[in-house]
Order: C-alpha cells, then sequence, then structure tokens
C-alpha cells in the first residue's frame, strides 16, 4: 500500500531537515529521504569537516607568526591522522543524531534513492509514495569534468576523508574549494598547485584582496597558476602527469605544460544533483542550475513541487545560510499556500584559507556600474595593533559606502577574525544602520570588532 504524506521531502541536508522539521512542527504528515546517512553536504562533507581541519591549519600558522617572537615552532607539525580523528569525532554522530531529532519531531525518515514516478508519486527503493507536496533539496555534486583521465580526479568529500595527504597535491580550479584546501594542506606540509582557467581565482571576491590573499598564500606554500587549463590526466609510475593548455596572448604563443602529481583535487565547481530524480516523470522542469522555480520556490510545472538549497534554481548562492532560508520559506509557503519570497539581502560569505577572504554586497564595479555615489573606503590593515599583535604581515578592508546615503553597499575583508566583522556589517547592511552608527557603537578593545570604527 501506498504511504500518502502531507510533505515528502527529498534529501536531508541542510535545506531538507529545516524544511521537514517545519512542516512537522505544525502537525503534517511527513516523510524525509535520503539517499547517504543523514547530514547533507555542510555537515559531512563540507563546511563543517573542513573548518575543523582548518582549526590546525590555522595553530600552525599562528605559530609560524610568532617564530621568534616568544614562540619556538621547532617540531611543529600536522599530525594529519589525528587531526582526521578530531574531524571524525564531530562527523561521524551527526547521521544517528539528526534522525534521531528529526523522529523528535515527528518526521518519518527514510533511506534510498528518490526517483518521481508521477508529479505526485516518488519511488524510494522499489517503494511507492505519495505527497501533497514534495520538496526537492538533492543539493549539489562536483561538476563533471570532461577531459580524459577525469577519473583520476578526487571530490571534495574525498578530499575531507583522506588518511595519508601526499607531498603533491593540485587542484582544478581556483574557486573557494581549492583555496580552502590548499590553505589547508600547504600548513600540512604539502606543495600544493592551484591551476585556474581563469585571469582572476575567486572572481566573485574583490580582485585586489584576492591578489592580497594569493600573495599571503605563496608565504605559505600554496601556488597559484592562471589560465591554465587540465586538458588530461595521465597515471604514471609515480603519481598523475597532468597535461595543461596555455593559451596564447597578443604577445606570446599558447604553450602546452606537464606537470606532476601525487593527488589531484576537483575545485571545479559544483551542479545542482537531479540526476537520479526522473524529473521528466514528475513534469518538473529544470536546468543546469537547478529546478526552475518561481520567486517563492514552486516548480515552475508542477505546482505540488518546492525545490531549496543548491538543488534550486534562485538567485541565492549555493551557501548553507542561503540553503536554511529557501528551505524555510519554502516549507511556509507550502504550509500557508503562500507565495513569501526569500530575502537574499546582505548575505555574507567568507573563503576559510588563513587568513579568511571575506565578501558583503556588492562588488566595487557592480557598485560603480549601479550609479550610485560610491565612496570606497580601502585601509590596509596590515600594521594594525591587531595584526602585529598576531605577527601577521597582511591585511585589508574596502568598504563602499553610499554617499548620499552613508549606508554600507558593499564590504570586502581580508584578514584574520574578520568573518565575524563580516555578521556585524551584514546586520548594519540589512537593518540599514548608517556608518555614523555603527562607528557611534562602543566595542570591547582590543577586539577584532574595534577595528571595524576605523575600517570605516
Ligand atoms: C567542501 C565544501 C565546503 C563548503 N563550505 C561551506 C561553508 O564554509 N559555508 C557555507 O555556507 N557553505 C559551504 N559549502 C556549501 C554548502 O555545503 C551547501 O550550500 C549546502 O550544504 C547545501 O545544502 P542542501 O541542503 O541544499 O544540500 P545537501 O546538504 O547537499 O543535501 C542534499 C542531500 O540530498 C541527498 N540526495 C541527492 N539526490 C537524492 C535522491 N535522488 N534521493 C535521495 N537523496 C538524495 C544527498 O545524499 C544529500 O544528503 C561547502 C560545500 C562544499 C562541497
Ligand atoms: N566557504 C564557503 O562558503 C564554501 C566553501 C566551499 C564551497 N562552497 C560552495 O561550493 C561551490 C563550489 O565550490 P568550487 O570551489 O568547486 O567552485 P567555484 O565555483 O567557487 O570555483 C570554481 C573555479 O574553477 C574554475 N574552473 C572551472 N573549470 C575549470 C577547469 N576545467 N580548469 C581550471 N579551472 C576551472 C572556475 O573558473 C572557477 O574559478 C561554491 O560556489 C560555493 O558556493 C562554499
Amino acid at each position: 500500500m501506498t504511504d500518502i504524506y502531507d510533505a515528502l521531502v527529498i534529501g536531508a541536508g541542510m535545506a531538507g531537515v529545516a524544511a521537514a522539521t517545519k512542516t512537522a512542527s505544525k502537525g503534517w504528515r511527513v516523510g524525509i529521504v535520503d539517499a547517504l546517512p543523514y547530514g547533507g553536504t555542510c555537515a559531512l562533507r563540507g563546511c563543517d569537516p573542513k573548518k575543523i581541519l582548518r582549526r590546525g591549519a590555522e595553530v600552525v600558522d599562528a605559530a609560524r607568526l610568532m617564530a621568534g617572537k616568544g614562540i619556538d615552532t621547532g617540531g611543529l607539525s600536522i599530525n594529519w591522522e589525528d587531526l582526521m580523528k578530531h574531524k571524525h569525532g564531530f562527523t561521524d554522530p551527526v547521521p544517528e543524531s539528526m534522525e534521531q531529532d528529526l523522529k523528535a519531531h515527528g518526521v518519518e525518515t527514510l533511506h534510498g534513492v528518490a526517483t518521481f514516478t508521477g508529479p505526485t508519486q516518488v519511488d524510494v527503493g522499489g517503494t511507492p509514495y505519495e505527497a501533497a507536496k514534495i520538496l526537492i533539496a538533492t543539493g549539489a555534486v562536483p561538476r563533471p569534468l570532461g577531459f580524459p583521465g577525469h577519473e583520476h580526479v578526487i571530490d571534495s568529500s574525498e578530499f575531507l576523508n583522506l588518511e595519508v595527504l601526499p607531498p603533491r597535491i593540485v587542484f582544478i580550479g581556483g574557486g573557494f574549494i581549492s583555496f580552502e584546501f590548499a590553505h589547508i594542506a600547504a600548513r600540512a606540509g604539502s606543495a600544493p598547485i592551484i591551476l585556474d582557467r581563469g585571469e582572476r581565482p575567486l572572481k566573485s571576491f574583490d580582485a585586489d584582496l584576492v591578489e592580497l590573499l594569493i600573495n599571503r598564500g605563496s608565504d605559505a606554500g600554496v601556488e597559484v597558476r592562471r589560465l591554465t587549463s587540465v586538458t588530461a590526466i595521465t597515471k604514471s609510475s609515480s603519481g598523475y602527469t597532468l597535461h595543461t593548455d596555455i593559451p596564447g596572448t597578443s604577445d606570446t604563443s599558447g604553450a602546452r605544460q606537464t606537470l606532476q602529481a601525487d593527488l589531484v583535487v576537483h575545485g571545479a565547481g559544483r551542479v545542482a544533483e537531479l540526476s537520479r530524480l526522473n524529473l521528466e516523470a514528475g513534469q518538473i522542469d529544470h536546468g543546469h542550475h537547478g529546478v526552475k522555480v518561481s520567486g517563492h520556490l514552486q516548480s515552475l510545472t508542477n505546482p505540488a513541487v518546492y525545490a531549496a538549497g543548491d538543488a534550486a534554481d534562485t538567485a541565492g548562492l549555493p551557501l548553507t545560510p542561503i540553503a536554511v532560508i529557501e528551505a524555510k520559506v519554502a516549507a511556509s509557503n507550502m504550509l500557508k499556500s503562500a507565495t513569501s519570497v526569500p530575502d537574499y539581502a546582505a548575505t555574507p560569505t567568507a573563503v576559510f584559507t588563513v587568513p579568511e577572504l571575506v565578501r558583503v554586497g556588492m562588488l566595487e564595479h557592480e557598485a560603480n556600474d549601479s550609479g550610485l555615489n560610491i565612496d570606497v573606503r580601502y585601509t590596509d590593515t596590515s600594521q594594525w595593533y591587531s595584526n602585529y599583535r598576531l605577527g601577521e604581515t597582511a591585511g585589508a578592508a574596502k568598504i563602499l559606502v553610499d554617499r548620499d546615503t552613508d549606508l554600507i553597499v558593499g564590504a570586502h575583508l581580508f584578514g584574520h577574525g574578520y568573518a565575524e566583522l563580516a555578521n556585524t556589517i551584514s546586520l548594519a547592511m540589512k537593518h540599514r544602520l548608517t556608518t555614523r552608527q555603527l562607528k557611534s557603537t562602543t566595542a570591547v578593545y582590543p577586539s577584532t570588532g574595534s577595528d571595524l570604527s576605523s575600517m570605516l
């Protein structure tokens, strides 16, 4: 007999769990299904384990900055095996505790691959289910790489489970994943190289601050090669050979180069994971960026279906807080047959390198193109007390202020602890606090927060 739900949620990551809990708390009969152990990307294969490994890198980097300043770094190193155990101490209990929590909220938990068999019908491992509303929250997977030898490339999940970190690691793509992982690997004793096909890695971040990050990373052992596309990977007796193309310019002809690696890691972008859903049977329109939805997250072609998080084609970035916001809005709209839309304003985002690179709001060129009268407040913070104290010699802030309203429209920060500053700036932007109001707020001194006033 077919089980009938008020709502069936496909995917037990941040989006799916948030939506299932919310709809069940309103008395709906809710089922949730995942093909993998519960927890999704962020908790098991992304943000959280990544930042635990990054802690090892932070400690090593912090000690090295203090070498000759009272800290003896002789013998300092990361024990990768122990750091991994520390990570597993967090990740291993997640699936069980998450599933128990869902059950405690009255959600029925299912396991297996979900496949649509009709507009409101879903099959899980041969068992048919029917639901009045279905939320697709299936996340994203690494973008397929088309070149010969792509099967030798490991993905971010595999990197976060490596038992041994080899010396020569090449990252394909100059985005979030490659930079974060390369910064960890360098402090753990490897020699990482990031290859990006474009001229400018981390394109969605401030170009000036990205250059500072690349220079700081270089001092720590992270090499970045631009305009370099991988055309093939072959296995060799001592690891892998990467064949790359470097395009010519008006002055130079193109070049082909090879480089050797013990490990090649995918950091070339992610795409919505819709491959196993059989969306055609559900009459659900979709594209490369995910399930096509209206502003209120309802499928454009099947009114019973909603989508949220990395699997949804929305204006929201593929980030955890966005997945959660979208899931809550989708759940609320399903519950009330409403059409509220997610508020993406002033979403802060950080690349967790050491130190981190942060963005809130518009880039400088976007602010200029928008026709606003922008005051660009750039500060080199490298010599500030807060950096001196750490032995750090890199840091900067670029804050874009609308001269007419005194409101911040964009903020770009590179430095230790600046992700927390971005939270304050995001709050100010969302609630329309002027820089004058922000400067009149008293911060603990000395603290990273007390730097904000001077940055403004
Ligand atoms: C290495 C890495 C680091 C990251 N770091 C950060 C960070 O620091 N900060 C940040 O904000 N974001 C970060 N992100 C992005 C963040 O993890 C995602 O935006 C977020 O996890 C998306 O959540 P979601 O619920 O949409 O999808 P997911 O968490 O991916 O959950 C989707 C679930 O659906 C399941 N599924 C898929 N298809 C099916 C099917 N047909 N049937 C059943 N189940 C299915 C999957 O098994 C998965 O468990 C990172 C991502 C990666 C890869
Ligand atoms: N701290 C965080 O919030 C965080 C961390 C990791 C991942 N994420 C999320 O996961 C998503 C995916 O991360 P990502 O780092 O894989 O992608 P990304 O979109 O950040 O960067 C991909 C990069 O790879 C380059 N590229 C693509 N194909 C290439 C090729 N064949 N050869 C060389 N370069 C190539 C692109 O030009 C781009 O610079 C991010 O967009 C982000 O939303 C977030």
